[in-house]
């Protein structure tokens, strides 16, 4: 039974102090985290510190937005999986479309971050989607396919089960377009198969499949609905304490 993972990517939002003043107002709102839902917040990397700090023993997992697949060395603006477990993150986004569009990522960088990230015990968040063009070219599956393999090549079936994939179609990031849930399930159902083909059954069905772009409080309930929906990454509506803890509202609901 896979458990709800509600994560919030906060991207280039929230300094040091914006984030310390908005994980207290999650934590007013929702002083006690839902058993049956797990939480995740990814501030950007100058307020990991203090969202350490101010989380403390609050039940809710930190997150980085992106991490580099080597230990140390002249990578200058970059940070490790050391660095970033050693300020308290377990999770990190990886291969987000803002990041494979702006910054150069491909899958092959993807691929050798995940590997990293498994290595040393912080639980990778990988996001695939297609664009927009990819989608009404129809090639949006056959894309998005061979995203989740590339990012996963030399992933092994003992450590498949810490991967958390993030379904974000890059129309709906932002727009305020929302997947259908049809049209998230089909996608969900879609990478699931591909996560058959290359592990058992048991490995496949562990991993939780979140959907991201711009799910908010009024259209949380049916996308977290879907069979194959186990969560959701997101963006805009993680920047307000209101609706981020309305959306794990929902999700314990549905649980
Ligand atoms: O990582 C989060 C996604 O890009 C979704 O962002 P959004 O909820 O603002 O559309």
């Amino acid at each position: 039974m896979r458990r709800y993972l509600i994560a919030g990517n906060w991207k280039m939002n929230c300094g040091p102090g914006r984030t310390s003043e908005l994980l207290q107002g999650i934590k007013e709102l929702s002083p006690q985290i839902p058993e049956a839902v797990d939480v995740l917040v990814c501030p950007p990397e100058i307020s990991l510190t203090t969202a350490s700090e101010v989380l403390n023993d609050y039940d809710v997992y930190l997150g980085a937005q992106n991490v580099h697949y080597e230990d140390e060395g002249a990578f200058t603006g970059e940070v490790s999986t050391g660095m970033l477990k050693e300020v308290g993150c377990s999770y990190v986004i990886i291969g987000h479309s803002e990041r494979r569009e702006y910054f150069g990522e491909t899958d092959k960088t993807v691929n050798a971050k995940v590997i990293k990230a498994l290595l040393d015990d912080l639980k990778p968040v990988l996001c695939v989607g297609e664009s927009l063009a990819q989608r009404k070219k129809e090639v949006h599956k056959k894309m998005v396919k061979k995203q989740v393999q590339a990012a996963l090549n030399s992933v092994k079936e003992n450590n498949v089960s810490d991967v958390v994939i993030a379904y974000e179609p890059i129309w709906a990031i932002g727009t305020g377009e929302t997947a259908t849930p049809e049209q998230a399930q089909e996608m969900h159902e879609m990478i699931r198969s591909v996560l058959s083909e290359l592990y058992d059954e048991d490995a496949a069905d562990a991993i939780r499949i979140l959907y991201g772009g711009s799910m908010k409080p009024h259209n949380a309930e049916e996308l977290l609905s879907q069979p194959d929906v186990d969560g959701g990454l997101i963006g805009g509506a993680s920047l307000k304490a209101d609706s981020f803890t309305d959306i794990i509202n929902i999700a314990e609901k549905l649980s």
